[in-house]
């Protein structure tokens, strides 16, 4: 399991394939994700401290959209409630498979982790087990926007009462001035960690046609829409943000 600096978009490409969840960043991911979302480490380990809050005995805790298993290795670091297992579901084959990987050296490790199921599944097609918490850590953003409030009313029926869906986003804004600087922001971020003009140029076209951010507001609209009672903002970093969502 070796960790390979992202490279991906170092070199011109002479037409930007649409980004894929492939072998390719697979092998980088953990550095790529690390050095584009700013404050994703911080989000990362709170998601295991706010699990531990809601996490119920004998409930499944699902990561939706897992990639390599970060959330669900804090969600294992940090619930302690008895009878829990944790479920994560990605769609990408690659992903899966490595996460496996990751999962079972994070078992060699330490004792007494929740079990772990890991699903290759669509989370559009998932049937929801009652469960006390749903992680969705930048996920939502890559599933197409006309399925995004039936999925979250499912999960807000399978959640039990005092559990809560953690969504995490990057965030589009609706004023253009603030939108103008939170992603130049972004951009002196990135640069900041060792990526070039061109790297984050290529990779803007790479995902242009594949993620689709959203406004808090239209967040907390569709969460609403979809059945939650409530909507409570604990993180934001640039334009990068983590709700909680209670039932
Ligand atoms: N419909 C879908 N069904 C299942 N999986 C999906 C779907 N659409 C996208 N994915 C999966 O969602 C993940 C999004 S990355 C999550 C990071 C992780 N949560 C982390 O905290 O490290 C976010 C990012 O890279 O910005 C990828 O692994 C996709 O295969
Ligand atoms: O890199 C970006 O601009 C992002 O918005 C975040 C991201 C991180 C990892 C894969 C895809 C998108």
């Amino acid at each position: 399991m070796t960790e390979s600096p992202d490279r991906i978009y170092a070199t011109p490409q002479a037409q930007v394939a649409d980004f894929a969840f492939n072998e390719d960043v697979v092998k980088v991911f953990p550095d790529m994700i690390k050095r584009s979302v700013p404050g994703y480490p911080t989000i990362v380990e709170n998601i295991g401290v706010l699990a531990a809050r809601f996490a119920q005995p004998n409930t499944p805790l699902y990561d939706l959209g897992s990639s390599l298993g970060a959330v669900t290795q804090a969600l294992r670091r940090h619930v302690r409630t008895d009878g829990c297992r944790v479920i994560a579901v990605d769609n990408s084959s690659a992903m899966v498979e490595r996460c496996r990987e990751y999962l079972h050296a994070q078992d060699a490790m330490f004792q007494e982790l929740l079990p772990v199921e890991v699903v290759e599944a669509d989370i559009l097609a998932l049937d929801f087990q009652p469960c006390s918490l749903v992680a969705m850590n930048f996920t939502l953003q890559f599933v197409p926007r006309e399925h995004r409030t039936a999925l979250l009313a499912r999960i807000r029926q399978a959640l039990l009462p005092g559990g809560a869906l953690v969504l995490s986003e990057k965030l589009r804004f609706e004023d253009a001035e603030e939108h103008q600087l939170l992603t130049d922001l972004h951009i002196a971020f990135k640069r900041a960690n060792g990526y070039s003009e061109l790297e984050i140029a290529q990779k803007r076209s790479a995902l242009e046609n594949v993620m689709h951010p959203d406004s808090l507001d239209e967040h907390r609209r569709r969460l609403l829409d979809a059945g939650f009672s409530k909507v409570v903002p604990w993180f934001q970093c640039l334009n990068f943000a983590s709700l909680i969502a209670l039932p």
